[in-house]
């Protein structure tokens, strides 16, 4: 693919232009590391470094025009430079643009919240599919264009390869497309320009405060994407979220609500709920669901409502999501011979371990025994850890602190900073045990017939990050080796 640059200029507010502006670009880039011939940088100032310092390494190596928010001293004559106020803005426009606005061509709905993003987009792809229609899902887990798998780095992919999947997307004749919207993907406007049909909000809660540094900025930052929504788009919220209303107070997209307590335009009562699944009214009809937990009532719902709002009929909606399976590491069960059941659960956040803890906690009887197996990532919301770890401990019969992702920090350290949330008198209760692998081993020793044991953090992760390096490393695949051999 290659474009006019006078063109996609066109998207973006241009202070001032030295060179020429009517060449053709082959591709845009952000990163030095990927400088070729006919390309187009655009200089970004990230938490670490400063596109800026390397515009003239870039010009070196063939890139035909920089866009950037200040001029180079020295300018190259056969060079085109583009100074505009906020490079990380115009790069976001300028990839709509290159891709020629692919989100203009699909149904794109974007869901936000701290946490339920994989497992509602996941739940919104497979619905429409099961129902005809081709799609498209950005995730945590991976991107998909229909049944073609690409790796996921990030949650939401950056603005240049997030418009080409997109642009993938239209070419393959996807009508809808489901993403997940990070807090750092608004910030860093990887969504600059896109057509969403729809915005989702989940729910808000205690993360990534390493990145917003307050929770009032996580807000700010997760509101920004309703206040960007057109007035041809749907605004879905979760008025039992203490923010939910907060979050469409200044969007110009209709708002819709849901909820399974306070009053709201889509509602959901939970009937009964067990280790099997759940008997949920939806709208005033009953449906049974493969879906364990309050939490998963509120995704399911949102699922429903978004259906609806795209418009489905709300039998078709009720039979798809009886039909439902749960996504990969989401409250997903590996079971032993001996009748012991560990659930490997994505939970790295208080929030959705203390929903998980309390979900297992309503459903189990008293006779089985609760193990929880869980730690903290490095290079992320230091201040998470011991509340993460008290809520363990509190909500636990035993709990087995170990190494979620040390990434470039010290498992030891880690685990401290977790042992600092044991409440007083706990202690008894608790192992900590670095090796993850060794902690879940322990966790299957230690437990009985009928026992039940959490294995929170990872979820559908088959790595471990150690020292910057990853090794393979996947949860369930341990638990059933482990219990192959017990
Ligand atoms: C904190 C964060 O979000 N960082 C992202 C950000 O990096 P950054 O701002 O630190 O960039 P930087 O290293 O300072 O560099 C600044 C600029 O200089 C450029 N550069 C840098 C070095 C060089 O040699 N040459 C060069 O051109 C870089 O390409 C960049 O454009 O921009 C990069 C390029 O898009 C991302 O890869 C990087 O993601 C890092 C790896 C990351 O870990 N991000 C996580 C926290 C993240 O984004 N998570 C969210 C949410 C997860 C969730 O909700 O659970 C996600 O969407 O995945
Ligand atoms: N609606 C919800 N409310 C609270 N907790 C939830 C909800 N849905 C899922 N969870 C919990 O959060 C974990 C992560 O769920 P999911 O992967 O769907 O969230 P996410 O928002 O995509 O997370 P990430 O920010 O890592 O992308 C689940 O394993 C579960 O423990
Ligand atoms: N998207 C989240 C995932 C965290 C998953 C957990 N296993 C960890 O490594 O901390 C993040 O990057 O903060
Ligand atoms: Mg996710």
């Amino acid at each position: 693919m290659a474009t006019k640059l006078n063109d996609i200029l066109k998207q973006v507010a241009v202070l001032e232009v030295k060179g020429q502006t009517s060449i053709t670009i082959e591709g845009i880039i952000f990163d030095s590391r990927k400088a070729a011939e006919g390309m187009l940088f655009v200089a970004v100032k990230g938490t670490q470094a400063d596109g800026h310092a390397y515009i003239a390494d870039v010009v070196k190596r063939g890139v035909k025009a920089v866009v950037c928010e200040t001029l180079p001293e020295q300018l190259e004559s056969e060079v085109t430079y583009i100074k505009v106020a906020d490079t990380t803005e115009a790069l976001g426009r300028l990839a709509d643009a290159f891709y020629e606005f692919p989100s203009k061509e699909l149904k794109l709905v974007g869901i936000t919240g701290t946490n339920g993003k994989t497992t509602t987009a996941t739940l919104l792809f497979n619905a429409v599919r099961s129902m005809g229609y081709k799609a498209g899902l950005l995730s945590t887990v991976a991107n998909y264009i229909e049944d073609r798998v690409l790796d996921a780095t990030h949650t939401t992919p950056d603005a240049v390869e997030l418009n080409k999947l997109l642009r993938e997307m239209v070419d393959e004749g996807c009508s809808y497309c489901f993403m997940e919207v990070s807090s750092h993907a608004i910030v860093q406007r990887r969504i600059a320009g896109l057509k969403f049909a729809g915005a989702v909000f989940s729910n808000i809660t205690h993360d990534h405060l390493d990145y917003h540094k307050t929770f009032d900025e996580y807000i700010k930052a997760k509101k920004l994407f309703f206040d960007d929504l057109d007035a041809s788009a749907f605004a879905l919220t979760n008025t039992d979220d203490r923010n939910g209303k907060v979050m469409v107070q200044n969007t110009k997209a209709s708002v819709h609500s849901y909820s399974l307590k306070s009053a709201s335009d889509f509602k959901c009562k939970i009937i009964e709920n067990d280790f099997d699944g759940m008997q949920l009214k939806i709208d005033g009809l009953e449906v049974w669901t493969r879906f364990i937990g309050e939490f998963n009532a509120y995704n399911l719902l949102a699922v429903y409502s978004t259906g609806i709002l795209l418009g489905f009929a709300k039998e078709e909606m009720l039979t798809v999501l009886s039909a439902m399976t749960p996504v990969s590491g989401r409250f997903e069960y590996v079971r032993s011979k001996q009748k012991i059941t560990a659930i490997v659960d994505y939970a790295h956040t208080p929030d959705a371990l203390l929903n998980v803890v309390s979900t297992i906690n309503k459903i189990r009887k008293p006779e089985q025994k609760f193990i929880t197996v869980v730690g903290a990532g490095g290079n992320r919301d230091k201040t998470k850890r011991p509340v993460m770890a008290r809520i363990a401990v509190e909500n636990s019969d035993m709990v087995i602190l170990t190494s979620d992702n040390p990434r470039n920090e010290r498992a030891e350290d880690i685990l401290d900073d977790m042992k600092a949330g044991i409440p007083e008198g706990s202690a008894a209760k608790v192992l900590v045990i670095v090796d993850r692998k060794e902690a879940i081993k322990t966790a299957c020793a230690i437990s009985r017939a009928n026992d039940i044991i959490l294995v929170a953090g990872k979820g559908h992760e088959t790595y471990q990050e150690i020292n910057g390096v990853k090794h393979h490393f996947d949860d369930k695949e341990v638990l059933r080796e482990v219990f192959e051999s017990i």
